[in-house]
């Protein structure tokens, strides 16, 4: 059996202070292996991208530990502290927002390159351009800027220049939800392919369970920023054990919709999975009921 690459112990990340103190974050234990496919799921609003955020190093705990390679992260210090910031990379929802617009794609990859003294001009070039073809962009786009690039190509410079860092997780925060579902699953295999020739592990964040049913290996489901669920994804998928899961399957369902509809809250606060599953149905029928 392989050591984890990651672990995250009791993380909680609380926002304000005092009475109006709020954790998005309760209380949550998962690890990652290396390689390995690690879903988070769960509606808008559930603590997801506070979760990621606190992984990635930018925002602080109030509580709570996060290891890698068994090392407490905020322990180390000096070339081991680089080493780990650089092995956790982050690709964002909106490329828009991180990629700067007044660069070319050539200058956003070559960037990462020079910030870690990565070797002469040419060796440089030629990491660029593996880059390129590991993200499946034609060379041709490399002096274009993003506004001349579709979506998904934004997307696919951003996750190049993630993997500029040689990371060893890669963190993708709803990376695909701005896309079309085409891009999306296009992106879904790039992802599992990038897994593959890299052994680089994935932290796939998301609020659609269909998308995570092709992509992970492992799903954590969590409301209100607690873990409600967690396992392997066939098991989760098959037999789900809560009945938020439930929901959250529920194909074409908006869950953020669906949780205005007072019947099924209550089934969900009672916990009981029929009268869960009755309401789902009802919805799905009349969709015009939960403003779907
Ligand atoms: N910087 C912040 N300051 C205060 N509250 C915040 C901050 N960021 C998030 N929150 C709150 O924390 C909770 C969790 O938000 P978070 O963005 O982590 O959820 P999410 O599941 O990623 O949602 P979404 O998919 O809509 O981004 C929400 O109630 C949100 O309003």
């Amino acid at each position: 059996m392989k050591d984890p690459l990651l672990e995250v112990e009791a993380l909680s990340i609380v926002y304000g202070h005092g009475k109006n103190a709020h954790a998005a974050v309760d209380d949550v234990s998962f690890r990652v292996m290396p390689s390995e496919i690690l879903a988070i799921v769960g509606e808008s609003g559930c603590g997801k991208s506070s979760l990621a955020r606190g992984v990635a190093g930018i925002v602080a705990p109030a509580s709570g530990r996060i290891l890698l390679d068994g090392q407490p992260i905020r322990d180390l210090e000096g070339a081991a502290a680089l080493a780990a910031r650089r092995a956790v990379q982050m690709v964002f929802q909106d490329p828009d927002a991180s990629l700067n617009p007044s660069h070319t794609v050539s200058a956003i990859l070559h960037e990462p390159l020079i910030v870690t003294g990565f070797g002469s001009l040419a060796s440089r070039h030629a990491r660029v351009a593996e880059l390129m073809a590991l993200v499946r962009l034609d060379a041709s786009l490399l002096e274009r800027r993003p506004s001349g690039l579709s979506g998904g190509q934004k997307q696919r410079v951003a996750i190049a220049r993630a993997l500029a860092m040689a990371p060893r997780l890669l963190i993708a925060d709803e990376a695909l939800s701005a896309l079309d579902l085409t891009a999306q699953a296009r992106m879904a295999a790039l992802f599992l392919d990038i897994r593959d020739r890299l052994g680089v592990a994935l932290l796939f964040i998301s609020h659609d369970m269909r998308m995570v049913a092709q992509i992970a290996d492992t799903v954590c489901v969590i409301k209100s920023g607690r873990v409600v669920e967690y396992g392997p994804v066939k098991d989760v998928m098959m037999a789900p054990k809560s009945a938020y899961t439930r929901l959250l399957l529920a194909a074409g369902l908006d869950p953020k919709a669906a949780l205005g509809d007072p019947v099924l809250l209550a089934a969900l606060a009672a916990g009981a999975l029929d009268d869960v599953d009755s309401a789902v149905a009802r919805l799905l029928e009349s969709p015009g009921e939960a403003g779907l």
